[in-house]
């Protein structure tokens, strides 16, 4: 009663109201707070201090120049990239610390240790669950396992005449827009979404009531929304996110790039359940290939020896290479047929897992190789000189012939696949990779020893224009990937797939479908483009993209 009372008092003395009693509480509070929140991050703070990096403001770091939009952001990594080859960045309290240099890249990628991904990954969470991008531990281990088998070479060899049939419908769309100026991402995005629903999924795009380009504007627009939740600190936790409008977007997002993943899986399903294994989709007369020639055969025994193919892998043997004997007839299944068979064969995945994983390969799939081509036709269209070749080569291989282009073609293609992959050097789609450091990892460069708890940034765009790796950095040059440059670069200075237990499990379905695609756009049309690389925007909200669009002009070859 007396405590009470006294209460009462104190409470109705004039000056000193519940919200005065609240602060002064508050602000002894918050101090101890900071202060065993520094105590216990001291060994972090130490270990960051020897690493240069630009000089930030106390408890906000440089938070600040890291405020604008996509476009301004990006600049400003890049700008300092130029300062500092390996740099620690406070953003507030969080501690990130930026790598250019490949041989500590080396000692990250090539680990089966440091796998875990950034915390900033979960912003993925609502969309793509646990799947394989953003999975960590057993679950990936076991997801990852079942899944790499399904990308191997001799599943995507029975794509190739999906690819040629979703190419030629492409050609007949640009055909429309020929003489007028226009973004080709669009088309690329459609095109890449309809030929993994084919092809990896192994359903008809024709049995979706949606189109794939419904599907590509709702991925972009979510990436857009995750790209703010990473750059606007306010908008990171789920609770402030879930006070804006962003929520409400991302859930009809959300649904109609759900509604399409669950079509997809109920469509094979049904065909699973009716007998029907392989992709339902329809090759239209005309577009069949030939099958294996010498020529094939040659190269695939190069690859498992070697990890010889498609040059990006010269040398390195991960999962993606494992010899074909190592890879029996029942796993040797497309991705989604696979998931199921292994769904009613007792392996434990659910409905949800295979949608999950549906979602991952339908995002990883489609925006990174819709940014690569779209890159490709524009620096096609910048550089006419490089472009003749790349006709030249067309020509020797078909000669006058429309025939689609079978495996063996794509082996041929070396001038191309140049090309692709100094466009991979220059504007790589996934322009920077990140970890979460869960122990200290001492550097190989610098004498620098990586804190525990620190956010790891890969900077491989950076990494593809370090001037003492690439002579003249920023000029797209093919011959970059002749053998004889290749052979005495270090492994990890050419990263667009990622590299090592983590790599892109699609890269080979990626390199294949992209030589197919814009073989058979190169053949049709010559490209020409007005905007010099220099006045690129470049934006990187999660894929690497043109904040200017990737405006195209086409024209019709008249050899064909
Ligand atoms: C030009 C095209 C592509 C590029 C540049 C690319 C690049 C990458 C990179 C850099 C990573 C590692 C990301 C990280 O660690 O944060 C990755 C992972 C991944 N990619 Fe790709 N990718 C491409 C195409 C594809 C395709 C076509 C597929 C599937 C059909 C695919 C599926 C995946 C998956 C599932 C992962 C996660 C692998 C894991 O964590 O085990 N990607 N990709």
């Amino acid at each position: 009663m007396l405590g009470f009372s006294g209460n009462q008092r104190i409470l109705s003395h004039p000056d000193i109201s519940a919200t005065n009693i609240f602060y002064f509480l508050l602000i002894p509070a918050l101090i101890l707070w900071y202060v065993y929140w520094c105590l216990s991050r001291r060994h972090m703070i130490k270990l960051a201090k020897a690493f240069p990096g630009p000089k930030g403001y106390p408890i906000i770091g440089n938070i600040l120049e890291f405020a604008g939009s996509s476009i301004d952001i990006f600049r400003t990594i890049y700008n300092y990239s130029f300062q500092y080859e390996t740099a620690a960045v406070w953003i507030g309290p969080k501690l990130l610390i930026f790598l250019t240099d490949p041989r500590d890249v080396e000692i990250i990628l090539s680990s089966h240790v440091h796998i875990d991904k950034a915390r900033e990954y979960r912003f993925f969470q609502p969309w793509l669950g646990n799947g394989l991008l953003i999975s960590t531990g057993s679950t990936w281990r076991t997801h990852r396992k079942l899944i790499a088998p399904t990308f191997h070479l001799n599943v995507l060899k029975g794509f190739v005449n999906l690819f040629n049939a979703n190419s030629r419908a492409t050609v007949e769309k640009l055909r429309k827009e020929c003489g007028n100026t226009f973004d080709c991402h669009d088309y690329m995005s459609e095109a890449t979404v309809e030929i993994l629903l084919e092809t990896a999924m192994g359903v008809s795009k024709k049995t979706q009531d949606q189109s794939g380009y419904d599907y590509a504007m709702a991925v972009m627009k979510m990436c857009d929304i995750l790209h703010l939740r990473h750059t606007k600190i306010w908008l990171r936790p789920d609770w402030l996110f879930n006070l804006t409008k962003y929520r409400k977007v991302q859930e009809t997002l959300l649904s109609t790039i759900h509604s399409l993943t669950w079509k997809v899986l109920k469509s094979k399903k049904d065909a699973f359940y009716k007998g029907i294994r392989g992709s339902t989709a329809q090759v239209p007369i005309g577009i069949v290939t030939d099958k294996s020639t010498e020529l094939e055969s040659k190269v695939l025994e190069q690859s498992s020896e070697g990890g010889v193919i498609f040059g990006q892998s010269v040398g390195i043997k991960d999962d993606l290479d494992v010899d074909d004997n190592d890879v029996g007839e029942k796993k040797r299944m497309a991705f989604l047929d696979l998931m199921i068979e292994a769904s009613q064969n007792g392996i434990m995945i659910t409905d949800e897992e295979i949608k999950e994983q549906v979602d991952t390969i339908m995002f990883e799939g489609h925006d990174t190789t819709a940014a690569a081509s779209s890159f490709f036709l524009c620096l096609m269209g910048l550089h006419p000189e490089i472009q003749a070749k790349v006709h030249k080569e067309m020509d020797t291989i078909f000669g006058n012939s429309d025939r689609p282009a079978s495996f063996a073609d794509t082996l041929e293609m070396k001038y191309l696949e140049r090309c692709l992959l100094e466009t991979l050097r220059l504007y790589p789609p996934v322009p920077i990779i990140a970890r979460e450091i869960k122990e200290d990892i001492k550097l190989a460069s610098g004498g620098y020893t990586l804190p525990a708890g620190c956010t790891l940034v890969i900077g491989t765009f950076k990494i593809h224009r370090r001037a003492d790796i690439y002579p003249n950095p920023d000029v797209y040059d093919p011959d970059n990937f002749l053998p004889e440059r290749t052979a005495n670069r270090h492994y990890y200075s050419f990263i667009p797939f990622s590299a090592g237990p983590r790599s892109c499990v699609g890269r080979k379905y990626a390199m294949l479908k992209l030589k197919v695609l814009l073989s058979t756009i190169m053949r049709n049309f010559v490209v020409k483009s007005e905007i010099p690389e220099s006045d690129f925007q470049l934006q990187a909200d999660i894929i690497l993209k043109r904040g200017d669009g990737f405006k195209v002009r086409l024209e019709p070859r008249s050899t064909n």
